[in-house]
């Protein structure tokens, strides 16, 4: 059959359900919070009104419920973008393939994927406990490099001068994404925005230094002195390149909240991190129910 995906390409448990997340797709909301920690999605979800599904497999723990009406899933990705790849694609194939023919769906739909992250800042000005905006990221993990994404003219020759600003023995290759703008325009008009740096890795990739030999020494401050026009990196963590990157692949909306736990410039960390996430998932919830 013309279009078919097979039962290799897309798994499906014994039950129908989708192979890693472990999701039917009604059991998935139009708006979608992605949170890295398993704990953090009973954190958000205690804010709903009414849960209706509570699941989980792995790391995938997801909470789908409503405020009011909104209807809202807060599912966990575990770390990393490795990890982004099983949950977008799988939340994807649930809202736009029929599960039974195993076809693309004729009408696409287009999820609203807010993320609800933990990050460093590269900037001193950047203040710990703060909440920042992705407005685009650089991924320095390879996920996007196995997807077709196409770039602006002036998103292009952004990457260009990024890749120009690492030095040749770094042997890194960034790919370079972009958040949503109607999420931009409906969540964060107000909210200060960088570009986010997506690592892979915690610590050497994020110019960590603890026992194991670094080959990217000037790692920070590279990242730290790029700029091009008013654009600076601001932050580091490690999901939020792949998130854009796919979800512009795949016709979705994305947007990254990051709450600022570190700054590596003043090297201080935060000494509130519960408290912190606590209020910035109450901020962000509000800002989706009062979106629409
Ligand atoms: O707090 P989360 O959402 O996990 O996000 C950040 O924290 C983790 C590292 O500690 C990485 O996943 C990074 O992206
Ligand atoms: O420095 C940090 C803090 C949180 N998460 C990260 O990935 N890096």
């Amino acid at each position: 059959m013309m279009n078919y995906i097979s039962e290799t390409d897309l798994i499906l448990n014994a039950d129908g359900s989708a192979y890693h997340i472990n999701l039917f797709p009604h059991e998935v909301a139009d708006t979608i919070i992605t949170v890295g920690d398993q704990d953090r999605v009973a954190e958000v979800s205690k804010h709903f009104d009414h849960i209706e599904i509570k699941k989980g497999k792995r790391e995938f723990v997801t909470h789908t419920g409503r405020i009011g009406q909104k209807r809202i899933t807060v599912i966990s990705t575990g770390i990393g973008t490795d990890n982004i790849d099983i949950v977008l694609n799988e939340l994807d194939a649930l809202v736009n393939i029929n599960l039974d023919t195993r076809t693309v769906n004729s009408q696409l739909k287009s999820l609203d994927i807010i993320r609800i992250g933990t990050s460093g800042a590269v900037q001193a000005d950047v203040e710990l406990d703060t909440l920042l905006v992705s407005s685009a990221a650089f991924g320095l993990d390879p996920l996007m490099h196995y997807y077709q994404h196409s770039l602006s003219a002036h998103d292009a020759a952004l990457l260009q001068a990024f890749k120009e600003a690492i030095p040749a023995s770094y042997q890194l290759c960034p790919y370079y994404a972009s958040a949503g703008q109607a999420l931009l325009d409906t969540l964060a008009t107000d909210l200060p925005r960088g570009i986010t740096i997506t690592a892979p890795g915690f610590y050497t990739p994020q110019g960590r230094q603890v026992r194991a030999q670094t080959a990217t020494p000037q790692l920070l401050s590279v990242l730290q002195s790029f700029s091009a026009g008013n654009q600076r990196i601001t932050n580091l963590e490690m999901e939020t390149a792949g998130i854009y990157g796919l979800a512009t692949n795949l016709g979705h909306q994305a947007i990254s909240f990051n709450v600022i736990l570190a700054n590596r410039v003043t090297q201080q960390f935060s000494k509130q991190p519960l408290v912190v996430m606590e209020q910035s998932i109450v901020q962000v919830l509000e800002r989706i129910t009062n979106s629409k």
